[in-house]
């Protein structure tokens, strides 16, 4: 009876009919995802009910005062979906909800000091500099996929900052960690479009799939679980040694090269240090959160810059200005990166039109109060980002790649919900300043080095969506030396 009220409230597909859903869900890897939620955006209005197969359903939420609502609210849990991804990083900061959210985010938040980000920017620099080292065989050659070298980049990038150690995956792309990070993101999508997904118990025993996840996970946990042994058994030593390790001190991030990693070795709650398991479930969460997101914005932005030759002119042109004659190898520093200004806006602009993550889900914990009607806690409800960033009231000609858009100006018109690639309130992202600089420091050293044209396939991308946003074919490019 509930739902029948809530329907009257929320206009959409009702009852969505069951193959109808299925299919949305089959849709979910195929090109123009998207661009069919947009549809239906403007089908049924800002905020709208589709029904799944028995009776389960969910509301697509676009319009600000929801969105607010909802994204601000005081308690709040992740919706159904995040639960596929749980094998691997447990209840970690992302999934956790409650008192377990709340801890770790309060431990978590000074690893983001810019102390550390400083420390991280050099790891950055040097990742770069290998993936233009690489790139280097495609000067005025054939189409290629870059999207391949950022993906291993950010690997490498994510690896050396959150556990201090190295994959060196973008001169080993077979590695198995490697695969195995990149198999686990196809399995939780098939997941999604599984009749069997939403059953734990089902799943497990019966999907083939299932039986792979484990073994792909338990390769997974085991390579975490080594690196975090090893690393407590050398600071341990460190400490019998006597090596001053006070993280309290804001003047220790300085002094040695820390980890994330680190940092969870050596923070107590309630007078006890987190256990193994606590610490792997964050650490593999910053490895699923923190390489293939970055990647997806970067990749997406360097597609525009192929195809927009104005911009990066313009981009190029600053670049030499801010770092002067030794452009092309100039180290990036956290200093020097602020004065990137029109950079910022070319990535604020790549990160509109192509949000790496795409969507958001939420599960009310309490009832909640929308469209004038009390809708009960446990409601599944999903923000897609993508489509609020795609309004035509609030961006005219949304799909036109114009970096102005964010210029001081223009942005003064929009309200904090037209904008929100890292989410908002609470549950933001943790890493945006991390993902910032890394995205920086990364399209800097490409573009100073090279001149990025389209590939003859580049037209034909379309952006497809799993646990993020995606290009179906890959970027292909060509590339220039500079002279
Ligand atoms: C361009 C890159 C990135 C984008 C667009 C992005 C976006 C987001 C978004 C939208 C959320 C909210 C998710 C939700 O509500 O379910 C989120 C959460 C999170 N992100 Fe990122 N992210 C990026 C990079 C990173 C990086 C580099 C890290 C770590 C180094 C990171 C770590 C996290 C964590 C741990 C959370 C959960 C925070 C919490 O719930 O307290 N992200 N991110």
């Amino acid at each position: 009876k509930k739902v029948q009220t809530i329907n009257k409230h929320f206009p959409g597909p009702k009852p969505y009919p069951v193959v109808g859903n299925l299919l949305e869900f089959a849709t979910l890897d195929i090109p123009g995802v998207f661009e069919h939620v947009v549809e239906l955006h403007e089908r049924y209005g800002q905020d709208f009910m589709m029904w799944s197969l028995f009776n389960w359903n969910l509301i697509l939420m676009t319009s600000r005062k929801n969105v607010e609502k909802v994204l601000l609210a005081k308690q709040t849990e992740k919706s159904m979906l995040y639960q596929f991804i749980e094998p691997w990083l447990g209840t970690g900061l992302l999934i956790a909800s409650g008192e377990k959210w709340f801890q770790r985010r309060k431990i978590i938040t000074p690893t983001f000091h810019f102390k550390i980000l400083e420390q991280f920017v050099r790891v950055f620099n040097t990742e770069t500099d290998t993936m233009v080292k690489l790139l280097r065989k495609h000067v005025n050659g054939k189409e290629f996929d870059i999207y391949e070298y950022v993906t291993l980049m950010a690997l490498d990038s994510i690896c050396e900052t959150s556990m201090g150690t190295t994959v060196d995956a973008q001169h080993n792309p077979d590695n198995q960690y490697v695969q195995n990070v990149k198999r686990i993101a196809v399995l939780v999508l098939l997941r999604t479009i599984s009749i069997l997904g939403p059953y734990p118990w089902l799943y497990n025993i019966l999907h083939p799939n299932a039986w792979e996840q484990r073994r792909v996970i338990k390769q997974l946990h085991d390579f975490t679980d080594g690196v975090i042994r090893s690393r407590r058994k050398q600071l341990a030593k460190e400490k019998s040694e006597n090596v001053a390790f006070d993280l309290t001190e804001e003047n220790m991030y300085a002094k040695r090269k820390l980890t994330f990693l680190d940092l969870l070795l050596n923070v107590t709650v309630e007078g006890k240090p987190l256990s193994n398991l606590d610490i792997r479930e964050e650490v593999d969460t910053f490895m699923f959160e923190g390489h293939d997101t970055t990647t997806s914005g970067i990749s997406f932005t360097i597609y525009e810059l192929a195809r927009n030759q104005d911009v990066q002119d313009r981009l190029y042109e600053e670049i030499v200005a801010v770092l002067g004659k030794d452009y092309k190898t100039a180290d990036l520093t956290y200093q020097n990166l602020q004065e990137f200004k029109y950079l910022d806006l070319v990535v604020k602009e790549g990160l509109r039109m192509y949000p790496p993550v795409g969507i958001i889900g939420r599960a009310l914990v309490e009832d909640m109060e929308l469209n004038g009607t009390m809708v009960p806690a446990g409601q599944n409800i999903l923000v897609p980002i993508y489509v609020i960033h795609r309004n035509p009231e609030i961006y005219p000609n949304p799909n036109q790649f114009d970096p102005t858009r964010f210029s001081e100006d223009a942005e003064s018109k929009r309200g904090p919900f037209d904008y929100l690639p890292f989410s908002i309130g609470a549950r933001n992202c943790i890493g945006q300043r991390y993902a910032l600089m890394e995205m920086k420091v990364a399209l800097i050293k490409l573009i100073a080095n090279y001149r990025v044209l389209p590939g003859e396939s580049l037209g034909k991308l379309r952006v497809k969506t799993d646990l993020v946003l995606r290009p179906d074919i890959g970027i292909p490019v060509k590339i220039e030396l500079r002279e």
